[in-house]
């Protein structure tokens, strides 16, 4: 595939209900969306999943832009792409941009799908025909998340994450406990305590959670060994983990017993499968974490999870969790906490283009010069 031509679109989407984390809150989500456009008219979708600060990696929307006007997408011109797993090793002249990478990639990979007339998910190596769904639910007074959790099993959600921070953790998951003993639960701490917080830490042992997401800094894989070693409850880790090497090297200090694989985070689909196989060698579960992405996104963290080593539920909600209305058609729906995996070529969704203008914030077409 020689690609001739790359769209950037700058989205900006409102959120249903505002998200709290243990860095703060969002209220809208920027999108980015790239479209790849091949010799043949091919168009392939990818989506950018930073966020406007760099609060949970490094990368910002206007980081990813730039990287990817000044140097991603003059790279993809350079040459023709005969697989997109060959990017992974033409984009590592720049180091890290993770998700400016991925966004690109991920628009490559459904364009070689569907020249291939394939499903995204069988181009990855995908078996599965559904995947199981969890839902995130953001910090809020404990009446509504209580009320939140109860609205998710109703709907089918195969299991509750709730986010966590120092003074919003033991009493919170006690209470939920009490009204939820047996709801498969875990927390996401976004790197919110250290290892001066053990003990505050280890109490969550008493609450069978599934797992602790994240609980020490980004780059503190050997405190999260410390930390493992001392605590039932498995770890599983996130922001810590942006390649391979990374998962590597998590698994073989014991920092975790479960990784969750965005593709955003690890730099694309490609990095995303190494990772997925490091993990089944090594039988430590995986699941695809969710960046509150929007609907290109959304199918892409969807076709990976079809991986047979996923084995826990993704962070995958419905459209209709995040969106009034979402941009692509049909929109993600979930039944009975699954999503049933779409049969057609590519990611499987088509981009509506009228929502997406709804949306717009800027655009910018590149086309690759001739000769
Ligand atoms: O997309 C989803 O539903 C998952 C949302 C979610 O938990 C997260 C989204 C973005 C950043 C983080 O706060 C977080 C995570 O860390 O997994
Ligand atoms: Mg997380």
């Amino acid at each position: 595939m020689q690609f001739h031509t790359v769209i950037l679109r700058y989205l900006e989407m409102e959120l249903k209900s505002p998200f709290t984390t243990s860095f703060g809150t969002m209220k809208t989500r920027p999108v980015l969306l790239v479209e790849v456009i091949d010799q043949d008219g091919v168009h392939g979708w990818g989506e950018g999943v930073a966020f406007f600060a760099p609060w949970y990696t490094e990368e910002t929307i206007e980081t990813t832009w730039h990287m990817l006007e000044a140097f991603l997408i003059p790279l993809l011109f350079q040459a023709p792409v005969y697989h997109p797993d060959e990017l992974r090793d033409r984009f590592s002249l720049i180091r890290r941009n993770c998700m400016a990478k991925a966004a690109l990639e991920g628009a490559v990979w459904d364009a070689f799908a569907k020249r291939h007339h394939m499903p995204l998910h069988v181009a990855l190596g995908g078996e599965k025909q559904e995947v199981d769904v969890g839902v995130s639910i953001g910090i809020q007074p404990i009446t509504n998340t209580l009320k939140r959790i109860e609205q998710a099993l109703a709907e089918g959600y195969k299991r509750i994450k709730i986010k966590i921070k120092p003074g919003w953790d033991v009493d919170v998951v006690r209470d939920i406990r009490h009204h939820f003993p047996h709801v498969p639960l875990m927390v996401d701490a976004n790197s919110a305590y250290s290892l001066c917080d053990i003990d505050r830490l280890k109490a969550l042992d008493d609450y069978e959670l599934l797992m602790i997401e994240q609980p020490l800094a980004v780059d503190d894989i050997v405190d999260h060994a410390k930390l493992q070693a001392k605590l039932q409850t498995p770890i599983c880790l996130d922001e810590s983990i942006c390649s391979y090497e990374d998962a590597k090297r998590a698994i073989e200090l014991k920092s975790c017993r479960v990784i969750n694989i965005k593709i955003g985070r690890v730099g694309g689909l490609t990095e995303a499968k190494r990772i997925h196989d490091l993990c089944q060698q090594h039988r430590i579960p995986v699941w695809c974490g969710g960046m509150l992405e929007g609907g290109v996104g959304r199918a892409h963290s969807i076709a990976l999870a079809t991986l047979p080593h996923f084995s826990l539920p993704s962070d995958t909600a419905a459209s209709a969790n995040y969106w009034e209305r979402d941009f692509i058609e049909p929109e993600v729906t979930v039944h009975r906490g699954r999503i049933f995996v779409q049969k057609q070529h590519g990611i499987g969704y088509a981009v509506n283009l009228a929502e997406v203008e709804r949306r717009i914030v800027r655009s910018k077409i590149y086309k690759r010069s001739k000769g």
